[in-house]
């Protein structure tokens, strides 16, 4: 290894990079990390954190509205956007810099600059110095895909949310998937006009259709409206700088921010793969084996960029996985069974394991579902309507609970402690046999009868 100016170098220093380098490095290795944007990647910078930052500082209208109904006089509360979007990214600030010391602490080096692939073995900066490692890690996440229609230059995507420069009173969200729910709720509850627009008619393909359908009965009856199989055709901008967005065949929509929100592409173009001998998928993601190794033995690619699963906690076990086959002398694969997972969207939903569709299909309809459908005491109190759903799956030959979903408040803190009973393979009678803690919501895990 010797020959080599590092034992790993790793592009992007996201969740997946920066875990990788940390841990690579504790095992010993010299390791060195590129970054073209901001230590921290997505996540910390224009992801999970300062979203649900976001969705923290938006749900404060629903506690405020419902304080009344506890004797909490409210009057002349007022909101203002510039306070909580510069907090928020004050926080990015000093997360960055959190990242960044643990690099530091860990002997990693990090060249702020873009890095390109040109061989097995060597990398290039975008200042022109040409590097060599014996292994090479690829964690570049992904970016979100901007449809293709005329004036889609007038939209912004998740990158640019987080900076607008005053709230806008009407937002229009393309998509309807995680960004598109979360951002929908967090546009909501801070008061503007929302319009999800979608090209099919399924919103936040993957979790279970009765989540789906009391997330929208909720959501509307809170005043999004919804446009489903319906493309956009056209952006104009008006004098004013407002837009007006032609959907479908109806009328066109006026607002002040179209955010769209249609997934994400892995950031492969332009990575010079093919100098070492590595083909792209369909979708632009590295295809990898079981280890996250390429094509090419002494390349390894982790998170957003091979397309597995785009979570944070994915890339994270990837690259840690990586950092320990190469450098920990453990060979280590990541496991993607009951994977936990949450919309932040108001209310959140969250899921882990089977849907009741895939489980009927898996064991040719040999399930029993069992369901609460309840109105959480707080909301009883608050007289507010909204009504709480728990769906369990259960294989009825061998009583194991493949699936647990849920809707309603704190529901993706409740799922992540009930994910490991999913996932130890526990049955519904052991979930009946655990002792309720009341009053809670959690409690109607084990009261399902
Ligand atoms: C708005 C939003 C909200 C999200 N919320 C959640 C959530 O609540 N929970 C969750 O689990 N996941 C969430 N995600 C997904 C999560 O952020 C990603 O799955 C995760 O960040 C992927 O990590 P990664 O290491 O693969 O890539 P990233 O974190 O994206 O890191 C890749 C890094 O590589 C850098 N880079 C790219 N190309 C180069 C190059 N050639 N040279 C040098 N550097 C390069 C990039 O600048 C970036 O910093 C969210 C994503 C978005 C967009
Ligand atoms: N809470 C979380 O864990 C969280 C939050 C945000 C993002 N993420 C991750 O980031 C990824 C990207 O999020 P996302 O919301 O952009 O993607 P998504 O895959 O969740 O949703 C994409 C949406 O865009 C629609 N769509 C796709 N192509 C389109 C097109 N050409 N025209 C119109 N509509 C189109 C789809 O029908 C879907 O509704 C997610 O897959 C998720 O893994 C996770």
């Amino acid at each position: 290894m010797a020959d080599y100016d590092y034992d790993l170098f790793v592009i992007g220093a996201g969740s997946g990079g920066v875990r990788a380098s940390r841990i690579a490095a504790s095992h010993g290795a010299r390791v060195a990390v590129a970054e073209e944007f901001r230590i921290g990647g997505t996540c910390v910078i224009r992801g999970c954190v300062p979203k649900k930052l976001l969705v923290y500082g938006s749900h404060f209208a629903e506690e405020l509205q419902d304080a009344a109904h506890y004797g909490w006089s409210v009057e002349g509360m007022t909101f203002d956007w510039n306070v909580l979007r510069d907090t928020v990214l004050r926080d990015v600030d000093r997360l960055e810099a959190a990242y960044t010391t643990t690099l530091d602490n860990n002997k990693v080096d990090h060249f702020h600059e873009r890095a390109t692939v040109t061989g097995p073995h060597s990398v290039k900066l975008a200042s022109g110095r040409e590097i060599t490692a014996q292994y090479i890690l690829i964690a570049v996440g992904a970016w979100p895909v901007m449809p293709d229609f005329p004036g889609n230059e007038h939209c912004i995507t998740s990158n640019e949310v987080f900076h607008l420069s005053s709230l806008p009173k009407r937002v229009i969200v393309q998509g309807a998937g995680y960004i598109a729910m979360e951002f929908a709720g967090i546009f909501n509850a801070l008061g503007c006009h929302v319009t999800v627009v979608n090209r099919s008619e399924t919103m936040l393909r993957g979790y279970d259709a009765a989540l789906r359908d009391r997330l929208l009965q909720i959501t509307m009856a809170r005043g999004i409206e919804y446009k489903f199989n319906c493309p956009i055709k056209l952006v104009e901008k008006q004098v004013d700088g407002s837009l007006m967005v032609s959907v479908g065949d109806q009328d066109p929509i006026p607002a002040d921010v179209l955010l769209i929100a249609t997934g994400r592409r892995p950031k492969t173009d332009g990575l010079g793969l093919e100098s070492a001998g590595i083909t792209l998928g369909q979708g632009g993601e590295i295809p990898v084996d079981e280890y996250s190794k390429t094509a090419c033995a002494s390349i390894y690619a982790v998170g957003d960029v091979t397309d597995r699963v785009q979570l944070t906690p994915i890339a994270i076990r990837e690259g840690h996985a990586v950092a320990d086959t190469l450098f920990g002398g453990t060979l280590r694969k990541t496991h993607y069974d009951a994977v936990p997972s949450a919309v932040f969207s108001q209310p959140p939903l969250a899921s882990v394991g089977l849907t009741e569709a895939q489980a009927r299909e898996m064991f040719a309809g040999n399930v029993k579902i069992f369901t609460a459908d309840f109105r959480p005491m707080k909301n009883v109190f608050a007289s507010r309507h909204e009504r709480g759903l728990y769906k369990l799956v259960v294989d009825a030959a061998s009583d194991r609970v493949l699936g647990v979903h849920m809707i309603g408040p704190d529901s993706p803190e409740i799922l992540q402690a009930v994910a490991i009973a999913v996932r130890a393979g526990l049955t519904k009678a052991e979930f009946d046999d655990t002792i309720a803690l009341h009053p809670s919501m959690a409690e109607e895990l084990v009261l399902m009868r």
